[in-house]
């Protein structure tokens, strides 16, 4: 048996997995939530047992990635299953940007290390927290090696025109502004995840797969190629997230330096992690406020009205890139269990060809892949549990033997 330990670091979650890669199957798991929130949360499952007693769950406040790696090497050790016994050969570690340098699964090296932090500025929430985890892993395991995997990778078939910014060129090229794209693993295991599911060639279907979690983007992928993708140059840009903006008008930047006095670190403070859900409702977790919004609270309403609003321009936007839509992929925290979200982002669309059945969308089944459109939609729309650990592991294994 091979196994890869898999550690995706996420902005406000991390989630592992040991991996039997050969069977593709999982023989742990686990999630650590919450991380910089007194409300922290592990949740550890030994998937070697296969029934429901098998997990465990404790309440502690997490103040970071590296106190999170420590919680999950403490659960291996109490609840098993062993890490001795199913020795990794390698750790897989999910890293956001790869900037133009990286795009293939790469071996950790002390100078890929530095790379990886150097880009630190493209994505504050994302590169910090991986160079933790990294650097807390190879203390753990340091005699086997550990391989970055970029979501920044499956981005990198972008036309110029998809990925140029209208400013000046020679700037942009000084200072490397583009538009890289992000969740590049899991808008790849999805739209691959599709094809099998249909019974039908990845290279006959035009797919928008929408990655809805904390951090969320859209992808129109055409024949598996990503063609179009709402983050930037950042994890910032486009739809509206749990704590980050998405698309503002660049002058807000301008207006607030000139008339609120605030800096650089301001600004990326305040976008980042003070904006999107969090900013304009005062909570974060779309479970929190999809609640308030049933309880008849006016703001959470408005909130998931900008949020449907943003998801819904990009829809008819990629609709257009693409020309032709086979398929609509739900995936990811929001996109796999919210089906209010689900609903009011494609209601209406019948002379798109897209008609979602509410009984089906009410019905999906956590952790399968569901058809959620009705029997006459042209377009079929899908929830399809993204698996980027797999993927990463499988990537994993390929850049190690
Ligand atoms: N049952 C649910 N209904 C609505 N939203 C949910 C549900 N379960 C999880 N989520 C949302 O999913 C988001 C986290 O998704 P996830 O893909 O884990 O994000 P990330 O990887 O960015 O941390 C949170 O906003 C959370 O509220
Ligand atoms: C790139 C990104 O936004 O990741 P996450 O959704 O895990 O925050
Ligand atoms: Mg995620």
């Amino acid at each position: 048996m091979t196994t890869v330990l898999v550690v995706n670091s996420g902005s406000s979650s991390f989630k592992y997995q040991l991996i039997d890669v050969e069977n593709r199957t999982a023989l742990a798991s686990g999630l650590v939530e919450r991380i910089g929130d007194d409300a922290g949360r592990v949740r550890h499952r030994d998937e070697t047992r296969g029934d429901a007693d098998a997990v465990w769950e404790r309440d502690t406040p997490i103040a970071d990635h590296t106190a999170g790696f420590g919680e999950m090497i403490a659960s291996f050790d109490e609840h098993g299953p062993s890490l001795e016994e199913n020795r990794p050969v390698a750790v897989g570690h999910r890293v956001v940007h790869g900037g133009r340098r990286f795009f293939e699964p790469t071996v950790i090296s002390e100078l890929v290390k530095i790379n990886i932090e150097d880009l630190s500025d493209l994505a504050p929430l994302h590169n910090p927290a991986a160079v933790q985890g990294i650097d807390a892993a190879q203390k753990v395991f340091p005699d086997i090696p550990h391989v970055a995997v970029f979501d920044t990778a499956f981005h990198q078939t972008l036309s110029p025109a998809a990925f140029t910014y209208a400013i000046d060129r020679d700037l942009a090229a000084k200072h490397r502004i583009r538009r890289y794209g992000f969740h590049g693993t899991s808008h790849k295991y999805v739209s691959e995840h599709v094809a099998e599911f249909l019974g039908r060639p990845l290279a006959d279907l035009n797919q928008i797969v929408l990655h809805l979690g904390n951090g969320a983007s859209i992808t129109a992928v055409r024949g598996g190629r990503s063609v179009e993708t709402s983050m930037g140059m950042t994890p910032l840009e486009g739809l509206v997230m749990g704590s980050r903006s998405g698309d503002l008008d660049p002058a807000v930047l301008l207006h607030l330096m000139r008339r609120a006095g605030m800096s650089a670190d301001d600004l990326d403070e305040l976008l980042n992690k003070r904006s999107g859900v969090l900013g304009l409702s005062g909570v974060s977790d779309m479970r929190d406020l999809g609640r308030r919004a049933e309880e008849g609270d006016a703001i959470a309403r408005e909130t998931l009205d900008v949020y449907v609003h943003r998801l819904r321009h990009y829809i008819g936007a990629y609709y257009a890139q693409l020309g032709r839509v086979d398929v609509i992929a739900f995936t990811a925290g929001i996109g796999e269990n919210d089906p209010v979200i689900r609903a009011e982002s494609l209601a209406g669309l019948e002379r798109l060809g897209i008609v979602v059945d509410d009984e089906r969308n009410g019905s999906v089944v956590r952790g399968a892949v569901s058809v959620i459109s009705a029997d006459e939609s042209e377009v079929t729309v899908l929830v399809v549990p993204t698996d980027e650990e797999l993927e990463i592991a499988v990537q994993t294994l390929s850049a190690v033997s």
